[in-house]
């Protein structure tokens, strides 16, 4: 390996090696390679081949994630690392293998995630030589690789450029998914070493044994093509990408500056030597010449750090040099008689000049190019200027002003006028021609057709937009130039002959002689405007005064009169009563007539008073109902599929089009005689209404609620004091009547007690409040209706009330069944005392026995068609007792069975 020696080969990274505590500069070539493709971070198994000193090995450990395994083998010892297992093997040993194998076991682990290796054999001497040896070590270090890798693995290895570089790439190529090639900064230019990473190790079940066979692999099994670098094009570094020739001992290969200058491929020996020498005899004239400048001494030093414009740079400065010398190689030749000689020379002068002519072309189509580039970007930003004074309301009144188009003959030259598209003016056609050079120059580089088109359409638009503006402001002049016309005549009429009146401008239009109108002005208006008259009567035939007109206006004729009336009497079908008000408004209407003709005689106006009727607001309402109810009836009978679609059938009709243009008079008879035939009966708009009704007089729902809230709170009451009841009747150490008197008591708390009514008597002259529970009574009518009550009611009945004294002993009686008594539920008594209303009975506490239950659990279910009455009475026959218990309260009550009779 052709290593650096001397003080130079301690450069940066050797300082900043020391400087980080690394062992061997190489650690930086690790790092780089890290920064780019990131394999440390994942990597939870490391194997270092070749790693003495352990420069990679420290970077290892202090990248990969903590607790992974690194594993570093070499030749010679390495001294221990923290973090990292150091071995003394060769790697090229089966040995190798078994010892690493033992490591890995020992720390339990399988496979290594990434295996690097940065070998170099320690062979010395001829750098082809080394560089077999070095490309051979990889190749072993890809067979322990293929062994100890885990699958989608990663394998980084340092490789030299040489003839065996591809096979190496290949060997790569087919045991990992993907190749990558890189150079870090820290690997010196100065040598062949680059660094290849495979990424994803394939972990094949079987290796192609002749894939890491050296001998099959190096030895022309794959031949990599060999190219001559074209220095023009070709970039610095992929000049020596493909390696060194094959028998190529020394990186540096020098070229002679006489070779070079007199070189029939002077390309040729750019892209193979890596400087050009003048040192020997034949180039001191060269490099003592004055073209040969210190920079191209320099550059002909090192080729291989020259640039694309460098070698341009020697290049021309060869050709100079050739014609500076030509003379004495002329006499050189003519001395020789080398004649050939001199006509190839020129021949190749020829096609350097050529060369350089390309090289001229090129950068000037590159200047115009970038000219071109600079026009387009300042034509774009004009036309968004032109676009941004138009959107901020200004146009440019010369461009777009059409008052400066007097006449016909200035439209006409306008239409003649050609647009220059380069600079975006109007101009007149005759003096473009001198402007062809450029235009034709332009046409080289013009805009393609698309953005000629999309221009045109711009322009277009800019024109359109412009002459709009033109026409809102020709429209606001007209009107105000009218209205000036208008006050110039009555200052006519009020001042009479004033001379001064200076004509306003609008005329100067008129004065433009024997021009043609311009045909783009065109008047808003023929001739004189409408008069006053016709602009109130468009204004009033519009339809929301149709109406009011219907209804007010005394002017209107006799037809006009008949006809709205009759069309608001067929708008809608009217109920009767909208109807007869219709036909009033009519009678009305022709009254008013007759009146106004009358008053029109004498001059004066009678103004119709305004209808005070309230029933306006009623029959408006009525109006409203019959529409809702009209479409609720619709949309009941649209919810059926059937009628939904034979109304839409039915909607066909010669109404849905809206003709135009038909005559009045026809239109006048369609709208008498030609309603549309609804869908809905009368009778179905009448039940909608009857609905609408019910709804109406449906209590609101909180009302609703507070009532339900109201009975079923009555509902707890009473079911507490039933309990309270039972209870009471169940004691035995109180007498019967204490018991009913308990129950009387507990009965009266529950019943809502009802504000008493509070009869007042009205005196003269005070004035009395009625409110609830108070009564107004006239002090005559209260006597008289005392009078009537109690001859309705016989002598002193009315001092027993009757119904009061029956409830009063209803409310109490107990029914005998079983032994048992029952208390009757307070409608079943109220039921028993309107019907048996006129009988005497009274409450008999004997017939009472110690349990009671509720009416219901003693009858069970009602027989169908009985009222509680009959049921009562059904019991007590039924009763083993009843009999003798009817019989008894017939007896103590002195009443019939009739009464009973329920
Ligand atoms: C450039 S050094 C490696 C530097 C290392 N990567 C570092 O960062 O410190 C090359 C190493 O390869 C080792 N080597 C060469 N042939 C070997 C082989 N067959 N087996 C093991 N190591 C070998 C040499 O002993 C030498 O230490």
């Amino acid at each position: 390996m052709g290593k650096v020696k001397g003080k130079h080969r301690l450069d940066k990274f050797y300082h900043l090696a020391k400087e980080h505590g690394y062992r061997s500069r190489a650690s930086w070539k690790l790092v780089q390679l890290d920064a780019k493709f990131g394999f440390l971070r994942s990597s939870h198994s490391v194997l270092d081949l070749c790693a003495a000193p352990g420069g990679w090995m420290q970077v290892a450990v202090q990248r990969v994630p903590v607790g992974s395994l690194v594993v570093g083998i070499d030749l010679v010892p390495i001294a221990p690392i923290r973090g990292a297992v150091a071995v003394q093997q060769d790697i090229t040993k089966p040995e190798c293998k078994a010892k690493v194998k033992r490591i890995m076991s020992d720390n339990g682990c399988t496979a290594f995630d990434l295996v690097l290796h940065d070998g170099s054999p320690n062979v010395g001497g001829a750098w082809a030589q080394e560089a077999i040896s070095q490309n051979a070590l990889v190749i072993d270090a890809v067979k322990l690789a293929t062994q100890l890798l885990a699958p989608r693995g990663t394998f980084v290895t340092k490789v030299f450029r040489s003839q065996d570089y591809e096979s190496v790439k290949y060997c790569l190529s087919r045991l990992f998914e993907k190749v990558e090639v890189h150079k870090p900064a820290a690997s010196r230019s100065t040598s062949a070493e680059t660094y290849v990473l495979a990424f994803k190790y394939k972990a094949a079940a079987k290796i192609d044994p002749r894939i890491l066979d050296v001998k099959h692999l190096f030895q022309g099994a794959i031949e990599p093509p060999r190219k001559v670098v074209d220095v023009l094009r070709g970039t610095k570094q992929k000049r020596f990408r493909e390696g060194y020739e094959d028998g190529d001992t020394t990186l540096r290969k020098v070229s002679t500056a006489a070779d070079f200058i007199w070189s029939d491929s002077p390309l040729g020996i750019l892209g193979s030597v890596t400087s050009i020498s003048f040192d020997d005899p034949a180039s001191l004239p060269i490099k003592d010449h004055a073209l040969t400048t210190e920079e191209v001494k320099i550059l002909c030093d090192d080729l291989r750090v020259l640039g694309k414009q460098d070698f341009k740079h020697l290049l021309k400065w060869r050709i100079q040099i050739r014609k500076a010398l030509s003379p004495s190689v002329k006499a050189e030749a003519t001395t020789t008689g080398d004649v050939d000689n001199e006509n190839k020379e020129n021949e190749e002068d020829k096609i350097l000049n050529e060369m350089e002519e390309l090289t001229h072309a090129m950068e000037r189509k590159q200047k115009r190019k970038k000219k071109l580039i600079a026009k387009r970007r300042a034509k774009e930003k004009a036309r968004k200027m032109q676009v941004d004074a138009l959107e901020d309301g200004y146009t440019d009144n010369e461009l777009f002003s059409l008052s400066a188009i007097k006449g016909k003959n200035d439209l006409v030259a306008v239409d003649s006028t050609e647009f220059d598209e380069e600079n975006g003016n109007v101009g007149d056609s005759e003096s473009e021609e001198p402007r062809e050079e450029t235009q034709q120059e332009s046409s080289s580089d013009v805009d393609s057709d698309e953005e000629r088109r999309r221009y045109d359409e711009h322009m277009e638009d800019l024109l359109d937009q412009a002459y709009e503006q033109f026409m809102s402001k020709k429209e606001g002049s007209a009107k105000q130039r009218k209205r000036a016309k208008r006050l110039h005549s009555e200052d006519i009429i009020e001042g009479g002959d004033d001379d001064e009146i200076v004509e306003p401008d609008y005329d100067s239009d008129k004065d433009l002689g024997d021009q043609e109108a311009n045909p783009l002005m065109v008047p808003l208006d023929d001739g004189e405007g409408p008069t006053q008259e016709e602009i109130t009567n468009k204004w009033f035939s519009q339809d929301i005064f149709a109406e009011a007109v219907e209804d007010g206006d005394l002017e209107m004729s006799d037809t006009e009169d008949e006809m709205k009336v009759a069309k608001q009497e067929k708008k809608l079908r009217l109920p009767e009563k909208a109807k007869e008000k219709a036909e009033n408004r009519n009678v009305a209407v022709a009254s008013n007539r007759t009146q106004n003709q009358a008053s029109k005689k004498d001059d004066f106006e009678i103004v119709p008073a305004p209808e005070t009727d309230s029933s306006d607001d009623s029959s408006d309402d009525e109006l409203d109902d019959y529409k809702k109810a009209e479409i609720l009836a619709c949309a009941k009978k649209m919810l059926r599929k059937k009628e939904r679609e034979q109304m839409l059938d039915d909607a066909y009709n010669k109404y849905m089009f809206h003709d135009e243009g038909l005559p009045k008079w026809f239109l006048e008879e369609e709208k008498r005689h030609r309603q549309p035939i609804k869908p809905i009966t009368k009778e179905e708009v009448a039940a909608m209404k009857a609905q609408f009704k019910e709804i109406d007089a449906r209590p609101a729902k909180k009302v609703a609620q507070a009532k339900a809230r109201k009975k079923r709170i009555a509902m707890k009451k009473l079911e507490k004091v039933r309990k309270k009841a039972n209870m009471i009747s169940d004691q035995t150490d109180i007498s019967d009547r204490s018991k009913m008197k308990q129950i009387e008591q507990l009965y009266k708390k529950a019943t809502p007690k009802r504000p008493k009514k509070e009869f007042v008597v009205a005196k003269k002259g005070v004035q009395v409040k009625v409110g609830k529970g108070k009564v107004l009574v006239d002090p005559r009518m209260k006597k008289d209706l005392r009078a009537q009550k109690s001859a309705k009611a016989g002598k002193g009945s009315s001092k027993k009330g009757k119904n009061v004294k029956f409830q009063k002993v209803f409310g109490y009686l107990m029914m005998v069944s079983n032994g048992s008594h029952i208390p009757f539920g307070m409608g079943l008594l109220c039921k028993l005392v309107t019907t048996t209303r006129g009988s005497n009975l009274r409450h008999e506490p004997s017939l009472r026995s110690e349990s009671t239950t509720t009416l219901s659990t003693l009858l069970g279910p009602r027989p169908q068609g009985c009222t509680k009455g009959t049921l009562v009475f059904g019991v007590l026959q039924a009763e083993p007792n009843a009999a003798a218990c009817r019989r008894m309260a017939l007896k103590r009550n002195s009443c019939t069975s009739n009464n009973l009779k329920l």
